[in-house]
């Protein structure tokens, strides 16, 4: 059972660190303007308090925009916010314990896939969408289990029609092949964060996978 509908094909899941050096809500402003459709704020090394602030600032960028914030891991942020949404994996609170909190039950869940066998657990029939998780080996995050690859995409798309998004090294030279593999939704830390211009990054990784 989904609660909320997915419509979204390009996510931005950014982090100050991962901005190297330059203000993230400019970053999150011009990836916005080139089209990113949500964006997931992604603070790893944050105190719940410098999460909150971060997660403050955005959220008055975001919704300037129509865009919908999703809060990676810390409920606390997401319910303060008012965020669109929340994301967790395997090492998180639930998505069935989150469905049960009254300020998130409505909200946006995501939940990341590492092995075949959450496609038939709970936690996975309450989840809006499905982080394909990685896609691809990446040095932004190096503590993964499975690398799902083209063939694994192709895999969980037989397995379920749960809105998939695509996350590990997905970049301009290889988004449409994704895409077409399966997946309804790009996500991108580095290929908008890392790029010299994020706007013209985000436009392109639109382009491509409207084409
Ligand atoms: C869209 C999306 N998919 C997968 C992840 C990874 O979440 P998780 O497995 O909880 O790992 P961390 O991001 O918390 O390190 C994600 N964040 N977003
Ligand atoms: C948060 C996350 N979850 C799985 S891979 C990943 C990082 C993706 O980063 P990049 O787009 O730079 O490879
Ligand atoms: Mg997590």
């Amino acid at each position: 059972m989904s609660l909320n509908p997915f419509p979204y094909q390009l996510y931005l899941v950014i982090s100050e660190a991962d901005c190297v050096g330059r203000n993230f809500l400019q970053v999150a402003e011009q990836a916005m303007l080139g089209g990113v459709d949500v964006i997931q704020l992604r603070e790893k090394n944050s105190s719940t308090d410098s999460f909150l602030a971060k997660a403050q600032q955005l959220i008055e960028l975001t919704d300037k925009y129509s865009v919908p914030l999703i809060i990676n891991d810390n409920i606390q942020v997401a319910e303060k916010v008012d965020a669109a949404g929340i994301h967790v994996g395997n090492s998180d609170a639930s998505p069935v314990y989150l469905r049960q909190r009254p300020l998130l039950h409505h909200k946006i869940i995501g939940y990341s896939i590492e092995y075949l066998s959450q496609l038939d657990n709970e936690q996975t029939a309450v989840s809006d969408y499905l982080g394909i998780s990685p896609v691809f080996r990446t040095d932004t995050k190096t503590d993964t289990i499975t690398e799902w690859g083209l063939e694994g995409i192709k895999t969980i798309r037989q397995l379920t029609e749960k809105p998939l998004v695509a996350i590990g090294h997905i970049h301009l030279g290889n988004a449409k092949e994704v895409m077409n593999a399966g997946a309804d939704c790009l996500a991108v830390v580095s290929a908008i964060c890392g790029a010299p211009d994020p706007q013209k990054a985000a436009y392109q990784l639109k382009n491509e996978i409207l084409k």
